[in-house]
């Protein structure tokens, strides 16, 4: 048997593949410059523009594919790469390096090489300036030297694309069906690299450091994206690893149990990038839409006309299926800069969730349920701008509106009036809207408590198991100290999930779950046998979770949760349920 060598770095999608390594090394080395003499500067400057022309064409190739394949907001990227090739600084140093007799190649490295050493001598999103501009520079370089290299579209399947960057073309380009894995020398958890690998569901490892330039090219190789790992020559047991990490295959259309019992597999998406990829891996719909990702990384709150384009295209991806939205869920672990949060002891426990949108941030909520009810509406609405969907027209699926952190009957109450009166103010303009599904996530004690009357009150519950566990552990989500209580299958919480359902019972409210919990295939019996109607579950899980309910019958099910809720702590749990 070989001897593996494991190299470590950071697992950025939780997934496993193993391959054949295949370098990709896009950077050109050029031989040393001619005599300035022998250079026409003329001609030089002729092919700099041409090759600039060029590029300028192959980015907005790349842009409109990348939109496509991962979204909008990662294909932003490419007009950095614009901008740069029309900067006039680089403009003036590269007719500057042409004024001193360079040829167009070396005068295009020597420009931009300045400018990267400049911008990587910065900090945070300045430094990711750098990979753009070396990125733009070789792409010059390889039209001015004619170089070929790999087309990382068309690489043979089953190879695991080993390269000491990657950059955002690079990886927009990547076919999910034929990379079996990604390992980069460089990069963090935030880089381009990371974000398209688990916008694409790729394994996937950056940060490895030098250590991967010795990994030859043809090596077996293995990439562990849950583990950070990257090992060479892998033995026959993480073999076996990748292949169970490998998943159930996708499986389109409703999955019931053994016997009839119709269990929805959902998905949880944070953007609208994650959407499309949700669709792919077969997921019913999206049982939780997090949609204060559309507030986050932006200097104001996205308008109603921008918010109700990006319902109805989640809403046209699933036409047959079910668009959880979750109002805005702001304040503990997610600020947004230009709400001003304040300061909270505990910004757990403090103003958050659906006890700012009755209170300080209203007026943004208020705006949110024009948005939801006007994009559920049939057709024909366009949200009056140009920044509308352009699938109007297109068949949607149904919409739930879902709120965060609620804790008391009076603020289910509340926001029952606000959505009256929005209802009401759209219907004396005229303006088309559909009024949604409404229910309320059960992630607080007291929602779980009160859950038989929240069921009269809405049509659907859904627990939110990584909120719940912290709040019935008192062990915060974040706190590493603490990390050990933060698990679902405590007796405590198990049983706070089997009251939330059994307070459903008989009624026409149904009961999900959105939390991580959900998308554990180790635990879809249990959570079947716990009476959960749907389960929402990160989109790389969702094929496993299907499978896992259609194997399961469901007497078994509730068997095996009796068992567990019977348990009087977590290692017994862990023995009922089958798992260390
Ligand atoms: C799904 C949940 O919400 P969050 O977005 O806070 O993880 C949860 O708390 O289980």
């Amino acid at each position: 048997m070989p001897d593996e060598r494991v190299l470590s770095g950071i697992g950025v999608t939780p997934r496993v593949g193993v391959g054949t390594a295949r370098w990709h090394r896009p950077e050109i080395e050029l031989s040393d410059p001619p005599a300035p003499e022998t250079v026409d500067p003329e001609a030089e400057r002729s092919r700099f523009e041409t090759a600039r022309d060029r590029a300028r064409e192959a980015i907005e190739r790349e842009r409109d594919r990348a939109e496509e394949r991962v979204g909008a907001e990662e294909a932003a990227v490419f007009d950095a790469h614009r901008q740069f090739l029309d900067d006039p600084q680089i403009s003036e140093g590269v007719e500057s390096a042409l004024g001193d007799g360079l040829p167009a190649e070396h005068a295009v490295q020597r420009t931009f090489d300045r400018f990267v050493e400049q911008f990587a001598g910065m900090e945070g999103r300045m430094a990711e300036r750098a990979d753009d501009l070396r990125d733009l520079r070789d792409r010059l370089l390889r039209i001015l030297t004619d170089a070929t290299t790999t087309d990382l579209a068309a690489v043979p399947e089953g190879t695991v694309l080993l390269a000491e960057r990657l950059t955002p073309s690079d990886t927009a380009a990547l076919d999910p069906e034929r990379v079996a894995g990604v390992a980069v020398q460089t990069g963090g958890r935030t880089s381009h690299a990371a974000i398209f690998a688990r916008a694409l569901a790729l394994p996937a490892v950056v940060g490895v450091g030098d250590a991967l330039s010795d990994v030859p090219e043809g090596a077996a190789v293995l990439v562990d994206g849950e583990a950070g790992e990257v090992v060479v020559d892998p033995g026959e047991n993480r073999r076996a690893s990748a292949d169970e990490s490998a998943g159930a295959s996708v499986r389109e259309g409703r999955v019931t149990t053994t016997d009839g019992r119709a269990v929805e597999v959902a998905a949880n998406v944070g953007r609208p990038v994650e959407v499309d990829p949700a669709v792919e891996r077969g997921a019913d719909g999206i049982g939780l839409y997090r949609t204060e990702f559309l507030f986050l990384d932006r200097d104001a709150p996205p308008d109603e006309a921008e918010q109700m384009a990006a319902y109805r295209s989640a809403l046209a991806a699933f036409p047959e299926g079910r668009v959880v939205c979750r109002t805005l869920d702001v304040g503990g672990d997610k600020p947004i800069p230009y709400l001003d949060l304040p300061e909270s002891e505990n910004p757990f426990l403090g103003e958050r969730g659906i006890r700012r949108s009755l209170g300080p941030d209203a007026d943004l909520f208020e705006t949110q349920l024009r948005a939801l009810l006007r994009a559920g509406a049939e057709s024909g609405d366009d949200g009056g701008g140009e920044d509308a969907d352009d699938e109007t027209g297109a068949a949607l699926g149904d919409l739930a509106v879902m709120l965060p952190m609620v804790s008391r009957i009076e603020e289910v109450e509340s926001v029952l009036a606000v959505l009256e009166s929005v209802a009401s103010d759209l219907d004396s303009a005229g303006v088309p809207y559909a009024m949604p599904e409404f229910g309320v996530m059960v992630e607080t004690p007291a929602a779980a408590t009160l859950a038989g009357d929240l069921a009269e009150r809405v049509d659907f519950l859904s627990i939110g198991t990584n909120d719940l566990t912290q709040y019935v552990m008192a062990a915060s989500r974040g706190d590493e100290r603490v990390a050990a209580l933060h698990d679902p299958l405590y007796p405590a919480v198990l049983r706070t999930i089997r009251q939330t359902t059994r307070a459903a019972d008989g009624t026409d409210c149904w009961v999900g779950m959105c939390g991580e919990m959900a998308g554990d295939p180790a635990l879809t019996e249990l959570l079947i046998g716990l009476g959960l109607d749907e389960l929402s579950a990160s989109v790389v899980t969702v094929p496993d979770v299907k499978a896992r309910v259609s194997e399961t019958d469901s007497e078994a099910a509730r068997a095996l949760a009796e068992r567990a809720l019977a348990a009087e702590t977590v290692a017994e749990v862990r023995e009922i349920v089958g798992i260390e």
